[in-house]
């Protein structure tokens, strides 16, 4: 039977127009045609269907692994059970949460106050602030069907942005810069100290790239996802795999972070007490596939916006990502060919290909 093809309706309401404030992107304008053309057929693709569970991710204590790194002592046997249980949710889920990290309740209060006060400056404001390095970024300007769009606008940060600056306009992001650079340097240590247990666990080096990450290549994403008359079936941000070692992630309250788990897509219940931890293509790679660089996606909603910070611990450029054991499945590679193959990908096809693009 031939399936009729229903188009998705431009939300025409008042109520529903005057949602967008004047610092929301004009998804709209920008992406409109996308809207239109778009069939309730396809939605189930974008995910409107195919979840859903919602789970709540392995939550591994750090108190003790944090106490244990900074006196440099051998592993007790409570600190070798979490190091396992971090090793185990790498393979199994390649998220986890962590609590006790060290990064203070407070000082992700004061980031996510900052983080607000940025994505509520006028959106031409936005586009131009070049102090943040043009580090602005909102929907997909190469998108040609909406699951290539995300619904989100986000500031990357590299953190060698975060010192000291002499740019004008830096004067009133001065309390954000430093907000930025507490986290980020919480965030640094945390990761550091996450990569080279679980490099430990491989029964390698810990130091291995714990030492190798660069000021310029690691960086900082803040993203706004702006509430979305078309949800649930327009996504936040498009399904991915992160092309870093390992991320660090804060989330709201609000929700809409799935991953992909035995081919189903899961909801990631919010803890407020918890740090989301992933691990990136890199780890993957450099682990054997050990450890599994995750898909996931964030979901829009319609009536609320989300707010998430991320820290992405990344090689410098020049980095061969190899392995911690021969024989690897993967040609060695920098970091730098990654990215270039990343973005030539996602230029031609319009989606990331990621590791499979460098299998033996
Ligand atoms: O906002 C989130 O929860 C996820 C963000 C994310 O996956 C990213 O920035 O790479
Ligand atoms: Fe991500």
């Amino acid at each position: 039977m031939k399936k009729s093809r229903t188009h998705l309706r431009r939300p025409s309401t008042p109520s529903s127009l005057a949602m967008a404030a004047p610092h929301d992107p004009p998804f709209l304008r920008r992406y409109g045609s996308l809207f239109s053309a778009a069939s309730e057929e396809e939605a189930p693709r974008r995910g409107k269907s195919g979840v859903l569970e919602e789970c709540e991710l392995p939550v591994i204590d750090l108190r003790a692994l944090r106490e244990e790194e900074g006196r440099r002592t051998a592993r007790s046997a409570e600190t070798a059970g979490a190091s396992a249980e971090m090793a185990s949710a790498s393979s199994e889920w390649g998220f986890f949460q962590v609590v006790n990290h060290g990064v203070s309740g407070e000082l992700l209060e004061e980031i996510r106050e900052e983080q607000k006060r940025l994505f509520r400056a006028p959106f031409e404001k936005k586009e131009r602030w070049t102090a943040l390095n043009e580090s602005y970024r909102w929907g997909n300007p190469t998108a040609t069907s909406l699951d290539q769009l995300s619904w989100s606008e986000a500031f990357h940060v590299p953190l060698s942005n975060l010192g000291a600056h002499d740019a004008e306009e830096f004067a009133s992001l001065s309390g954000s810069r430093e907000a930025m650079r507490k986290v980020a340097s919480a965030m640094l240590e945390l990761a550091r100290i996450l990569s080279a247990v679980l490099a430990e666990n491989l029964g390698c080096p810990r130091h291995l790239f714990g030492e190798n990450y660069s000021e310029s290549t690691c960086f900082l994403r803040l993203n706004r996802y702006p509430p979305c008359p078309f949800s649930p079936n327009t996504m936040g941000l498009v399904p991915h795999t992160d092309s870093d070692f390992m991320t660090i992630l804060h989330q709201d309250h609000v929700g809409g972070l799935q991953l992909m788990k035995d081919s189903k897509w899961v909801s990631i219940k919010p803890n407020p007490e918890a740090l989301i931890v992933n691990i990136g293509d890199l780890f993957q790679a450099w682990s054997n596939d050990v450890y599994k660089s995750v898909q996931h996606r964030v979901m829009t909603n319609r009536k609320v916006e989300r707010y998430s910070i991320a820290f992405f611990l990344c090689p410098s450029y020049d980095s061969v990502i190899g392995s911690c054991k021969e024989p690897s499945p993967y040609k060695k590679f920098t970091f730098k060919e990654f990215r270039a193959q990343v973005q030539e990908d996602v230029k031609a096809t319009g989606y990331k290909v990621g590791l499979s693009r460098f299998l033996l």
